[in-house]
This record gives C-alpha cells, sequence and structure tokens, in this order.
C-alpha cells in the first residue's frame, strides 16, 4: 500500500467498510480497474466497534442474566462477574473478525488498496493527505459514519466513551450515564446493567430505538425494571473527580463514565464534496437517488451509512454492491430492488420496526398481540412485550409491524418476509404454526386485522385455543 503519486482508474472507492468493500468487488468484477482508499484500512464499523463487539458484550450479559433469573426455574445458581473477563472474551472474538476483514485486503489485486484520507479536488479526481492524485471514471463515496458527541460533552475528555473506545476497557467501569436511547444506547446500556454496572439513561427524545410510541412505552416499562430511563431530557455534564456529573431539572447523579450514542451523522466534511459540485441538502449529505445511489447526474455514487439513508449493515452491503456496479457501468444504471425496511435492536426482549407505520391519513389497522400471556414466552420465563402488526384496511394486506418480544429477532423475520411477499393476514394465518412457539403468538394479531379488515380468519379459523390464551 505504498504511496504513489498519480493514479488513475475505472472505480475509485472511498471507505474500506462493509459499503466500499462490496462496492470495490462488483466493480472489479464488472471489469473496472479499481482503487480502493482507506484511512485505517481498521476492518469494518461493523466488526471492529460495531455490531460484532457489541453483540459480544450482549451475549454475556444474556449470560449473567441467565443465572440470575434460574432461581425461578428452581435452579440455584450463583454468578461472580469478572469484566476484566468479559473483555477481554469480547476482544478475543472482534479481533478475529476484524482479522478476517484485514486478510481481505490483503487478497486484493496488487496496488488495489491505497491507504490515506480523501478528498475531492474535482468531480472526478481526489487527493489523499500524502499527496497523492487520483483520476477515476466513476467514484464511490463510502465513509460510513462516525458518532456524534454533543458540545457539552466534550470538555469532560477521557470520562467519555463511544463504540469507538468502549469495546477496548480493560475492565468494565463501575457506573455508566448513557446519552441517546436510540440502538447504540439502549443494547449498550442493558448489556453493563446485566454486567453488574450502575447504569442511566437519558434522551432528548420520547421514543426509545425508533419505536412508535405504544410499543415504545412498552419497552420502556420493561427496561426500566433493569435501569432508570429519563425521557425527553438534555442533561449537561460537569466533571467530578474522576468521574463526571450529569445534572438535569430535578436531580443529578454522578458516574465514572459518559456513554454517548447521541447519533451517528455520515463522516462527510473532510471530502470537500463542494468540489465535486454535487447538490448538498440541509445537513450536507449528496442528493442521491436511492435506487441506483448515483448523486445528481454525475458519475458520483453514495452507499452505506454515508447516505444515512438506513444506516444498517444489510442496507450497506446491498447499497455497496450497486454502487459499484453503477459505477463500472455507468451511464447505463442498474436499479436496487429496496428490501423492506427492518431495524431491530437487539435489548431483551428485541425491539424492531418494519416496513410501514399507520399515519392518520394512510388507511392502516393495528392487531396487536401480548406475549406478557403467551404460552411459549411463558415457559421460557420471558413472558412480556407486545406486537403490533399494520395492514391495509381494504383486504389485510400486511404492511409493517413493531415489536418488543422475546426472541423478536425472529419474529421481525418472519414478518418482514411476509410483508415482501406480500401476504394479507388471511394468507399468513394459512401458513403453518408449529406448537409451541413464540410464533404462533402473532395469530391474535392477525386475526384482529382480519376482522378489521372484514377478512376471513383463513381455512383454520377458531380451530385452536392455545396454552396462554385463556389463561
Ligand atoms: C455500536 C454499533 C452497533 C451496531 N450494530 C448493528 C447491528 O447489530 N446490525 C446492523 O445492521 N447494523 C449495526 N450497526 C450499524 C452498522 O455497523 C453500519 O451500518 C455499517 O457498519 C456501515 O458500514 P459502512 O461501510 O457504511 O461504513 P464503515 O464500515 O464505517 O466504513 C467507512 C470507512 O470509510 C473510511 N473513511 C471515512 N472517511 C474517509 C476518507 N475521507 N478517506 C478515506 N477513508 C475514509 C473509514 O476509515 C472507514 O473504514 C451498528 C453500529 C454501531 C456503531
Ligand atoms: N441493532 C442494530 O441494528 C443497531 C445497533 C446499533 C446501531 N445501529 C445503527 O446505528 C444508528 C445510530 O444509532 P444511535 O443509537 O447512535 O443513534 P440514534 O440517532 O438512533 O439515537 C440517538 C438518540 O440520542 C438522543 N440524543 C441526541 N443528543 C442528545 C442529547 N444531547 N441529550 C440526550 N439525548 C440525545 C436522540 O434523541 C436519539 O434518541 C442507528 O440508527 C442504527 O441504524 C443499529
Amino acid at each position: 500500500m505504498a504511496a504513489q503519486q498519480e493514479r488513475t482508474c475505472d472505480v475509485a472507492v472511498i471507505g474500506a467498510g462493509t459499503a466500499g468493500i462490496i462496492a470495490e468487488k462488483r466493480a472489479r468484477a464488472a471489469g473496472a480497474e479499481t482503487l480502493l482508499i482507506d484511512a485505517t484500512f481498521s476492518g469494518t464499523t461493523c466488526a471492529d466497534v460495531g455490531c460484532m463487539p457489541s453483540k459480544l458484550l450482549i451475549a454475556a450479559a444474556d449470560v449473567a442474566f441467565g443465572v440470575s433469573e434460574a432461581e425461578c426455574f428452581g435452579i440455584t445458581a450463583t454468578s461472580r462477574i469478572d469484566g476484566a473477563a468479559v473483555m477481554q472474551r469480547l476482544r478475543r472474538h472482534r479481533d478475529r473478525f476484524v482479522q478476517g476483514v484485514r486478510s481481505g485486503f490483503s487478497r486484493l489485486p496488487e496496488g488495489t488498496c491505497l491507504r490515506g484520507r480523501a478528498r475531492f479536488t474535482g468531480p472526478d479526481t481526489l487527493e489523499l493527505d500524502d499527496g497523492t492524485r487520483i483520476r477515476a471514471r466513476a467514484i464511490v463515496i463510502a465513509t460510513g459514519s462516525e458518532p456524534a458527541v454533543p458540545k457539552p460533552f466534550r470538555a469532560l475528555g477521557a470520562r467519555v466513551l463511544t463504540n469507538r473506545n468502549l469495546f477496548d476497557l480493560p475492565d468494565l467501569p463501575e457506573s455508566v450515564g448513557v446519552i441517546g436511547a436510540g440502538a447504540v444506547g439502549i443494547e449498550l446500556a442493558q448489556a453493563l446493567a446485566r454486567l453488574g454496572v450502575r447504569v442511566e439513561v437519558f434522551d432528548a427524545g420520547r421514543t426509545l430505538a425508533g419505536l412508535p410510541e405504544g410499543v415504545s412505552a412498552e419497552l420502556c416499562r420493561i427496561l426500566s425494571r433493569e435501569f432508570a430511563i429519563h425521557q425527553e431530557t438534555e442533561p449537561r455534564a460537569e466533571p467530578d473527580g474522576e468521574g463526571l456529573r450529569l445534572i438535569r431539572e430535578g436531580g443529578s447523579a454522578r458516574f465514572d463514565r459518559l456513554l454517548v450514542a447521541a447519533g451517528r451523522p455520515p463522516q462527510l466534511d473532510a471530502l470537500d464534496l463542494e468540489k465535486a459540485g454535487l447538490d448538498l441538502d440541509d445537513k450536507g449529505i449528496p442528493r442521491f437517488d436511492p435506487q441506483t445511489l448515483q448523486c445528481g447526474e454525475q458519475p458520483i455514487f453514495i452507499a452505506g451509512d454515508a447516505n444515512h439513508e438506513r444506516p444498517l449493515l444489510h442496507e450497506a452491503a446491498d447499497e455497496g454492491a450497486i454502487a459499484g456496479e453503477n459505477a463500472a457501468r455507468f451511464p447505463d444504471l442498474a436499479k436496487l430492488k429496496r428490501p423492506v425496511p427492518m431495524a431491530i435492536t437487539f435489548c431483551r426482549p428485541d425491539a424492531a420496526v418494519i416496513g410501514t407505520l399507520p399515519t392518520e391519513d394512510n388507511g392502516l389497522v393495528t392487531g396487536c398481540a401480548d406475549y406478557a400471556r403467551q404460552g411459549r414466552a411463558r415457559v421460557m420465563g420471558r413472558a412480556q412485550g407486545i406486537c403490533e402488526i399494520y395492514a391495509d384496511r381494504d383486504g389485510g394486506r400486511l404492511r409493517g409491524a413493531a415489536l418488543c418480544a422475546p426472541h423478536g429477532e425472529h419474529l421481525a423475520h418472519e414478518l418482514a418476509w411476509a410483508i415482501s411477499c406480500g401476504l394479507s393476514a388471511s394468507e399468513m394465518l394459512d401458513l403453518p404454526f408449529y406448537h409451541p412457539t413464540l410464533e404462533e403468538g402473532l395469530k391474535p394479531a392477525l386475526r384482529q386485522i382480519c376482522e378489521l379488515a372484514a377478512t376471513s380468519q383463513g381455512q383454520r379459523a377458531g380451530g385452536d385455543i392455545l396454552p396462554g390464551d385463556q389463561c
């Protein structure tokens, strides 16, 4: 990856995260000569500081929580959480995921990888911080996003944690204040709390993890048994010895560390986008076509968190593929068939938002399932949560869902797949539902939709009485 002074290529990809790696691969497969540029080649946000380490922390928290709940099954168990060992296991696995990505870089054709921070000097030219100049027929922007640290917290220095440094802590802190109740804040707050850290969450908004109000209120009620959640508040912070104090109307609390999970704006500032002649929106993001990923009429494409459309891993991968292919075949552009939107937050119970939510004028009806009485959930000692399913009043075709329910990640997929297939509630009721499963718990919501839409409840209408339904 030696620095060079002048390079030309068909397609230059800025950013070697998930979107960029896939964009480069697809462009090369389409016959383009490619360059993959990255400031660090750290091995993707997902593997290094995002999806994978956060799920490793949650996996440890699940084990600790299982032990703490064992007594209700008649099992006596005690746990001692060794925070240093928890973090060591996390890093051991995280580092393997990262190593897997990095070894992929070394298998790319010689000279493809260029290390450096890129910025535009014209619509088809880039310059790296070491002075290397690049001319490309087409350019893919795949620069990802970065955690926002609101100004009032910046003076706290090393007391501030984000997803960038949390997973490198040698041990678990005793107490953490969390700013932000989005997916990052909620997942990490609960995992830390279950691992014995004293946690409180503070959010400026009224809802958790992007959920609609009713489901958010239910999730908040459930999570509040484990840690405090303060909504509609923007606390200020001041240093307090080695730790900090969060101050808001009605009180203050001291914490060892502050985890800031206050959103992830795209990383575009350093790119000098104005030199590329792109039309930018009020947040400085290039206007682009979500199907082709093209920015305006230029041979420039934007994929993954950088475009802020759907900042999720599977979307970054899809977008990278189409952006890379279109960059190679410009101006003959392919269109991405966008999947049904689906966002899962891996708290317990899992939370998810899928497809279209009801508004005052989109004619959707809501069926609701309650997991507090559901048979399998009770068997598992996990009987809590709800699932709302949204469907057309006319015909009962499924359009969306929101849930917080045990093993909700799987329910979310099943609902997203049913919506993708264009099923109605009565058609979904005609599919096989094994007993006793959490999937059965969706039936009351589907039946309610059939009633509201005045459609048949499917061939097996009234044919099953499930344990849990009636007690
Ligand atoms: C804590 C956490 C947990 C998450 N969990 C999940 C999850 O469970 N499921 C899920 O679907 N999503 C999850 N996400 C979101 C997911 O990780 C992202 O959507 C995804 O990784 C974005 O990939 P990307 O390719 O767009 O960006 P990245 O992987 O961030 O890649 C961007 C790259 O661009 C490089 N770069 C930036 N600017 C420049 C420049 N000027 N010049 C050169 N290089 C540059 C950076 O060095 C970086 O390597 C999580 C995110 C976080 C933070
Ligand atoms: N399981 C997953 O798929 C997963 C997990 C983590 C992250 N992600 C992705 O990462 C993205 C970013 O996640 P995130 O949680 O950082 O951002 P987010 O935008 O979803 O949530 C940020 C929250 O911080 C609050 N906030 C902002 N400034 C504040 C302040 N000063 N005081 C109090 N509250 C404040 C906002 O009200 C908001 O609720 C998500 O949208 C998601 O796409 C996905």
